[in-house]
């Protein structure tokens, strides 16, 4: 546990200095406890020898100023530990979710990532002070004392050391025990969690069957679930007791030999009362071990899960790679791929060309591949087979960061920053002047919004963008690409229904993202209008490109294209026939 601590944080020197520390605490304490024999011995005896237990009094003494002094430096150390390893972990986290495909980013990784950035590292970081701190006491300290106590009676070592062994194997069943325990507790906890929903959502069909708090069956299901949690809980107290019986036990048989030794005469009384403060103290913090154990458990769990993220593969990057490219061309060479996990290949031989100062939209069902392609221009994933090429360059020859300096992005849901309009622009370019914040926004027609807003380009947008509408966010996602001069750009165009405002105002700001004659715009169309607009067209189905050419070539070939384009101007008409 300790290993695996010490190898998962990147500075480790704050936890080893803090173990050190109470590490050093906790030998101080046993070997204090050594000073204690002699000055019992001169103590203890028919007329007291005061002159022969001052030295030990004295060393005891020093032993105590250097615990005093090793407790302040301990305590701050302490302190600050638990905030700076939660923060030092929370960098590397960080820098190694910088280097990850971005399609590792799914939905439950992003939930993983959450909960492993906010709650299990600061848990750790936490337990790894709080809990590994006093586990180390715990270990050390009756360590120390059973090497202490051999200097005193060998017998009574020894006797330490069988409870020690008893006490470890009784622990090690409870930890055994209780991990079995919390598994069928958290599976009881699901089933139950289940049920909950179950009967929030058949209240209606419950309550007009005369059943609003649950059916018989539903009582029973619920009934049957305590019963497996109160057997869990039943489960995990036994081996508490075990091990409380087996300290306990360890106490009174370290009490019969005291008292054995006693009265056969083999040791004095003074002895026999140093035996017994030493048994107390090498009891008491090994009893205290098994206070730690769930807490350990908890621990584990949260690094597992910390060490998880961090084992997620890193892109693989050339050893040499290039750092930039002479023009934005992309190119396609009999690419296929298949979505980790997937069973079917996502696109298939795949080859296609898109030159800068074009633009190319995509189309195709849904599922046909149209994402997959943008993706693997931007490498959120590595192709099987063939080449990306940009620039005429492998994209898994080029540093990643250039890659994405090359890329401008426009999801279909843009995500906007709770702040100002101004700083979610600046993002994209932080010294942009206002001359080219102007003029991004025009492109993008997002001067039209910013007029109208009560705050014009200082107002916020508030959390995630909600107060713009989807056409207005994706304006300022066009704006922000224009604002980065990337020279690709990847589009994917809203597909729910825009007000006819938005819909023109889009179209018109894709068309003046390839106005740039060395920008390449990359579409996944959903309108009739930015079809038309198009450059050159490639139909996908399958995950194969079934046609291409320009949009009046496909019209005329009467294709898969000319029945898309056909189902998307239906589809408007009778949007506009409705809202009419
Ligand atoms: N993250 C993923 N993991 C596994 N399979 C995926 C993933 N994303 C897409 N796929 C699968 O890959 C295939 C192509 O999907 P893709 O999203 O590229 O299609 P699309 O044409 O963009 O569809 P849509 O218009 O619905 O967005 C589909 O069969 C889809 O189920």
């Amino acid at each position: 546990m300790i290993r695996r601590l010490y190898r998962l944080w990147p500075e480790p020197k704050l936890l080893a200095r803090l173990w050190l520390l109470t590490g050093a605490q906790a030998v101080l304490q046993g070997l204090l406890l050594a000073v204690l024999v002699p000055v019992l011995a001169a103590v203890i005896r028919p007329e007291p020898d005061l002159a022969a237990a001052t030295p030990w009094l004295v060393l005891g003494g020093i032993g105590a100023v250097a615990y005093a002094v090793l407790s302040i430096i301990a305590t701050p150390v302490g302190f600050k530990a638990a905030g700076t390893l939660a923060a030092q972990l929370r960098r590397r986290l960080m820098r190694h979710v910088s280097t990850l495909p971005l399609g590792w980013f799914t939905a439950e990784n992003k939930a993983r990532l959450a909960r492993g950035v906010t709650a299990d590292v600061g848990d750790a970081a936490h337990l790894a002070v709080t809990v590994a701190g006093p586990a180390i006491t715990s270990t050390l300290l009756p360590a120390t004392v059973v090497v202490v106590t051999f200097t005193v009676d060998w017998r009574m070592a020894l006797l330490f050391c069988v409870t020690a062994l008893v006490a470890y194997w009784a622990l090690q069943r409870a930890a055994r025990i209780s991990e079995i325990a919390e598994i069928e507790l958290e599976r009881a906890a699901v089933g139950v969690a289940g049920r909950a929903i179950e009967l929030g959502q058949a209240q209606p069909v419950l309550r007009a069957a005369g059943h609003a708090e649950g059916t018989p069956r539903m009582h029973a299901a619920l009934e049957e679930h305590r019963e497996v949690y109160r057997e869990g809980m039943r489960r995990a107290r036994r081996p508490f007791f075990v091990y409380t019986a087996v300290i306990a036990g360890g106490f009174v048989a370290a009490l019969a030999l005291a008292g054995e030794l006693l009265l056969s005469g083999r040791i004095e009384l003074a002895g026999a009362i140093a035996l017994l403060v030493l048994a107390a103290r090498f009891l008491e913090p090994l009893g205290n071990l098994i206070e730690l154990i769930g807490a350990l458990r908890a621990m584990t769990n949260k690094i597992g899960r910390v060490e998880e993220l961090l084992a997620a593969p890193a892109l693989p990057t050339a050893a040499d790679p290039v750092r930039g490219i002479d023009a934005a061309d992309v190119e396609f060479s009999h690419v296929s791929f298949t979505y980790p996990g997937g069973d079917s290949p996502a696109l298939r031989d795949v080859s296609l060309r898109c030159r800068p100062g074009t633009t190319t939209a995509l189309v195709g069902s849904s599922g046909s591949g149209k994402t997959t392609v943008t993706r693997l221009i931007a490498r959120f994933f590595d192709v099987d087979s063939g080449q990306v090429r940009i620039g005429g360059v492998d994209v898994r020859e080029l540093d990643p960061a250039a890659l994405l300096d090359e890329i401008a992005i426009v999801f279909q849901d843009v995500y906007l920053f709770d702040d100002t309009i101004e700083n979610n622009l600046r993002l994209a370019r932080p010294e942009a002047t206002w001359d080219e914040l102007e003029k991004a926004a025009g492109a993008a027609r997002l001067d039209e919004v910013i007029e109208r807003l009560p705050h014009g380009w200082q107002t916020r947008v508030g959390e995630a963008g909600a107060q713009l509408s989807g056409g207005e966010r994706q304006r300022v996602a066009i704006a922000r690409a224009i604002l980065k001069q990337a020279r690709i750009v990847l589009v994917d165009e809203a597909s729910s229904a825009l007000d006819p405002e938005n819909e023109a105002a889009i179209t018109q700001a894709i068309a003046n993202l390839g106005d740039d004659p060395d920008r390449t715009v990359v579409v996944i169309a959903h309108r009739p209008a930015t079809l038309a607009a198009a450059d050159h067209v490639v139909s996908l189905d399958g995950g194969v490109v079934i046609e291409s050419g320009t949009p009046d070539e496909l019209l005329r070939t009467g294709g898969a294209f000319a029945r898309l384009n056909r189902q998307y101007e239906r589809a408007r008409h009778w949007r506009i026939a409705n809202h009419g």
